[in-house]
């Protein structure tokens, strides 16, 4: 240990003897911890040895201070070893006047005394670190300011003025607790104040913080109304505002990097108040117990909703299932959305009695056609899908949603969609009526298996469009269509659109906009969840492209059919004669065949072999030795839908082998659709089509020389007189006799054909 050289005004005291164990290394030119005469080192000792104590009359004295002096070390100026702390907490000190001489000192505690007068301060130039707790100081700061003064603690004593300190510009840590202050002042010029604390003072505005750089700073336990004033304080990381009496969250706002809020035992009624901190990214804790907030309903998860990324909310951890309930609940994703929107009509439909949807029953073969634009709101989507179905007015028909918003200006009720009331739309879910609903934009959409099963019966692939929570509804579904996504790239564009519509409020746009980002997310991470995806910028390219896509579904390109129409120019059925019902039919089936082949998604390998497999089974099962085996099929296929229909009735399915019942008139339920005859002798049978009912882009009316269809019964060639028709046709949908008889296209869709003498 290096030791300083004597001064030749101060001896240095041998440790022994002036501080008992402490060693004595120091020197100075001034009085320090250290350089203290034995004279009065000693005294001390000398009185207590003489069995005399010294009266404990509150004054310090150099003994005590002796054998409280610790941290021995180079003094700040560095020319010599001195005890740099001195702690002498609870000996109800009243005087420490003698520490005036100890200039060296960095650290001084003294609390737990009772001191009201800390002048002897100003003689510390070097001090860093004070702690005058628990004291009786009324004065604030009353000593000349040592320059790097850096933590004050001044809790517990009876301050109740503030005043300016502007030479404390070190000052990092301020501890005012339990004072009587009535207002922050004085403050401003602490460029160094990174702490304060004014917990339990009176004080009833927040002000006087200016700019000040602090990163924690407590007010708990003052009279504050409102959270104002500091919102320039960019640096705060740690807020306790705990019993005061706040409302409002308003004025956190711009506090990026705050990290802990406690508001507990305070005013905040409101959990949407939470909207002024819900932006703050570094928000890892929130106090709001003993708020009125806490008696709202599902409080706990609106607050862990809106402030996702908390981790420790009321004093307890946010578990990531909280988080994970909070998001679905109050915002669930379209995927959740989606899949209660699936189960909801699941649950409802079972409720209901079985009802055959005799068209679009999923076959073992192919699925029922469809066709579906998905995309953000006026994106385009249902001006093409009307387009669409006027141009391919063979293929396809517009499905009819029903919705419960009023129809804008020129639409027409069963035109775009059926417009109803929320009772009715709610009494439509209760019944089972909809494959899926959405609700968007404070209305309700849905569309209902009698929207699909209508365009069915005409012979047609149903095109629909629809939002991307509707897709994922449909993609659980037994419906397998093909979907396009019509996404716009280019933001401008889309948002002028939205525009120049002027339907729309402001957020309606902005969530619109939004929307197109989960779209793209959602084609970008599921490659081939849409099977096609078309720019729609430009509508007029993209009704080019999305024509093109759906004549390469169709094929149209290989028959070399320009459009829709020009795709079928032997397209001239006339209904006159069998041939030409037997032409019509076989194109027809072609033409339908091939709708459904195009529009079904691509299967795997896997899928074709069990298919082929099936298909084997079904050939050998028509040509069978027996000669009702050519029957069979068909008939377990009508039966399966017939006797659900009498299960349904309390009766017992008809046996296999029983004949089937005549055919009988269709009605407009599918309840009503009778058992298949056998096909050898009798023809399918298909709901009634729209008749007459006018659709755009489906075409109406009747063609010349077709007879009008008055009874909505449709009567198709047996499938036994085309080559083929039989297995392809009775494979094509067990559980339902409509499919493999499907209507010629296009001309037959609209009128029902003679019934054809059986062979
Ligand atoms: N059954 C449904 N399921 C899911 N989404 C649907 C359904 N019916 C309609 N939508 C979609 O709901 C959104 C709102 O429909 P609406 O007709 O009110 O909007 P719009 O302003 O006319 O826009 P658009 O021109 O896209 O139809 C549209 O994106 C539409 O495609």
């Amino acid at each position: 240990m290096s030791v300083s050289p004597p001064s030749s005004h101060m001896p240095v005291v041998p440790a022994d003897v002036t501080l008992g164990a402490q060693v004595s290394v120091g020197y100075s030119h001034a009085p320090s911890a250290l350089q203290v005469p034995a004279s009065i080192t000693t005294r001390g000792s000398e009185e207590e040895e003489e069995g005399n104590p010294k009266e404990d009359d509150g004054e310090l004295t150099e003994e005590e201070v002796s054998g409280c002096l610790h941290d021995l070390g180079p003094s700040a100026t560095g020319l010599e070893y001195t005890y740099r702390a001195l702690s002498i907490p609870g000996r109800n000190l009243t005087d420490i006047s003698l520490l005036h001489n100890y200039v060296h000192l960095q650290r001084l505690e003294v609390p737990h005394n009772k001191i009201k007068d800390l002048s002897c301060v100003s003689h510390m130039p070097y001090l860093l670190f004070l702690d005058a707790s628990h004291n009786e100081i009324s004065q604030f700061f009353g000593f000349h300011p040592p320059k790097n003064l850096k933590e004050v603690d001044f809790s517990y004593n009876q301050m109740s003025e503030m005043k300016a300190l502007s030479a404390y510009s070190s000052l990092c840590r301020l501890n005012l607790d339990h004072n009587s202050f009535r207002e922050i002042r004085g403050l401003e010029m602490c460029s160094s104040l990174t702490h304060l604390s004014l917990a339990h003072n009176r004080i009833y505005q927040l002000k006087g913080l200016g700019k000040l750089p602090l990163r924690e700073l407590c007010l708990r336990g003052n009279h504050i109304r409102k959270i104002e004033n500091i919102e320039k304080i960019w640096t705060l990381q740690t807020l306790d505002l705990s019993s005061n009496k706040i409302q409002s969250l308003s004025g956190l706002q711009n506090l990026h990097l705050l990290g802990s809020l406690n508001l507990e035992n305070n005013m905040v009624s409101d959990i949407k108040e939470a909207k002024h901190i819900h932006d703050l990214p570094l928000l890892r804790e929130l106090n709001l117990q003993r708020n009125p907030v806490q008696d709202e309903a599902d409080y706990r998860l609106a607050a862990v909703f809106l402030l996702q990324q908390l981790s420790l909310l009321d004093q307890r951890d946010v578990m990531a299932e909280e988080k994970v309930s909070a998001v679905n609940k109050y915002d669930p994703p379209p995927e959740v959305t989606a899949a209660r929107d699936h189960m909801m009509h699941a649950v409802f439909q079972l409720r209901q009695p079985q009802v055959i949807f005799d068209s679009t029953l999923p076959s073992l073969n192919t699925p029922y056609p469809m066709l579906v634009l998905a995309g953000p709101q006026a994106c385009g989507k249902r001006e093409l899908a009307h387009r669409l179905c006027h141009e391919f007015n063979q293929f396809f028909a517009y499905g009819i949603c029903h919705t419960t918003r009023g129809p804008y200006f020129g639409e027409e009720d069963g035109s775009d969609y059926h417009y109803v009331s929320e009772e009715q739309f709610h009494d439509m879910i209760r019944a089972g009526k909809f494959i899926q609903t959405i609700q968007y934009a404070g209305h309700w959409y849905g569309l209902s298996r009698e929207a699909i099963e209508e365009v069915a019966r005409e012979g047609l692939a149903c095109c629909v469009h629809m939002e991307l929570e509707g897709v994922l509804s449909l993609k659980s579904t037994y419906f397998e269509p093909r979907y396009v996504l019509l996404v716009p790239t280019d933001q401008e564009k889309y948002g002028n659109r939205l525009r120049r519509r002027a339907l729309y409020t402001r957020e309606q746009m902005d969530s619109a906009l939004s929307r197109v980002d989960a779209y793209v997310r959602l084609n970008r991470e599921h490659p081939g969840y849409f099977d096609n995806v078309i720019t729609c910028d430009d509508t007029v390219e993209a009704y080019k492209t999305l024509c093109q896509v759906v004549r390469e579904y169709l094929g149209l390109e290989e028959q070399g059919g320009g459009d829709g129409t020009s795709a079928m120019p032997e397209n001239t059925f006339t209904g006159d004669s069998l041939k030409d019902t037997r032409e019509q039919s076989d194109l027809s089936r072609n033409l339908y065949g091939k709708v459904q082949q195009r529009l079904a998604p691509p299967r795997s390998p896997a899928e074709v072999a069990s298919q082929q497999k099936r298909r084997q089974l079904f050939r050998e099962a028509l040509t069978g030795k027996s000669p009702g085996a050519y029957t069979q099929p068909l008939n377990r296929v009508s039966l399966s839908a017939s006797g659900s229909t009498a299960l349904q009735a309390g009766q017992d399915p008809a046996p296999l082998s029983s004949p089937p019942p005549e055919p009988i008139e269709n009605s407009r339920s599918p309840t009503a659709v009778p058992p298949c005859p056998p096909s050898g002798t009798a023809w399918g049978v298909l709901g009634k089509g729209r008749g007459q009912t006018s659709r755009p882009g489906t075409g109406t009316g009747t063609r010349p020389g077709q007879p009008e269809r008055s009874h909505g019964l449709r009567l198709l060639p047996p499938a036994g007189l085309i080559p083929g028709v039989q297995s392809e046709a009775a494979s094509g949908r067990p559980g339902s006799n409509a499919k493999p008889v499907l209507p010629p296209i296009p001309s037959g869709r609209k009128t029902a054909t003679p019934n054809p003498t059986p062979p």
